[in-house]
């Protein structure tokens, strides 16, 4: 069940297949974002499954319930094996994300992202004015998309065993933020190392930049799935 999902922010598919290039006997996890998609459209994802590549598509879907569970349903339809929407929706909009998967029949691991890894303590509270501290917030969050009825929830490593004492060892927690030692963090705030994460308890690591922008990816890559798994 554990993996290392790489997360594909590139301009369009001429980039993607040049760093896929890099991979020549191996089908990692790819994690498909808003940047491609929006970009390629469901024709890429439709040649990735059939490539054999395990999909991750992260659209993060926030809206109301009607129009999440609609979105869903087509999205559902792509038969990728992970797919997410932001838990700030509501348990009600949750349900409804559920509702548009299971309505076309699809297998998709339905996740919901919390907080933000870009988002700190202080951003938190004087940006967005939530008074709670972060790990209750994200607790909360991840509470709600249980009841709601989805597989796991999108946080950093750092809070991956508070999800788990909560929620159970059987609800995912999906977690970017990733970092080796001494890398920049950009524009992330919470970040650890995959051997930290691994520690936590993280069920799945997402890693960009660190993989994506390496001048070895492969190197990377498979020294990261040696740490993690
Ligand atoms: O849902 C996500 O995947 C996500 C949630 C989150 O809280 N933080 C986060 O960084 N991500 C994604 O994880 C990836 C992290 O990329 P790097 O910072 O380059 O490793 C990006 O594609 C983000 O869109």
């Amino acid at each position: 069940m554990k993996n290392v999902i790489i997360a594909c922010d590139f301009e369009n598919k001429q980039e993607l297949y040049t760093f896929l290039s890099h991979f020549p006997s191996y089908k990692p996890m790819l994690k498909i974002g808003m940047e491609l998609f929006y970009s390629e459209g469901p024709d890429l994802i439709i040649a990735l499954k059939s490539e054999g590549y395990p999909i991750f598509l992260d659209l993060k879907l926030h809206d109301i319930p009607n129009t999440v569970q609609k979105a869903m349903s087509n999205l559902g339809k792509l038969d990728v094996d992970m797919i997410n929407c932001h838990a700030a929706g509501g348990i009600k909009m949750m349900q409804a994300a559920k509702k548009g998967l299971n309505d076309v029949h699809s297998k998709a691991l339905l996740i919901a992202v919390t907080q933000l890894t870009s988002i700190d303590e202080t951003e938190l509270r004087q940006e967005l004015l939530i008074e709670k501290p972060m790990n209750e917030t994200i607790v909360h969050y991840a509470k709600n998309a249980k009841i709601a009825g989805l597989d796991g929830v999108v946080c950093s490593p750092l809070e991956s065993k508070i999800i788990h004492e909560s929620c159970g060892e059987n609800f995912l927690a999906i977690t970017p933020g990733i970092r080796l030692e001494e890398e920049q963090q950009h524009d992330q705030k919470r970040v650890t190392t995959p051997a930290l994460a691994k520690t936590l308890g993280s069920d799945y690591i997402v890693v960009g930049r660190s993989i994506t922008q390496s001048k070895d990816p492969l190197k990377v890559y498979l020294k990261m799935m040696e740490t993690f798994l």
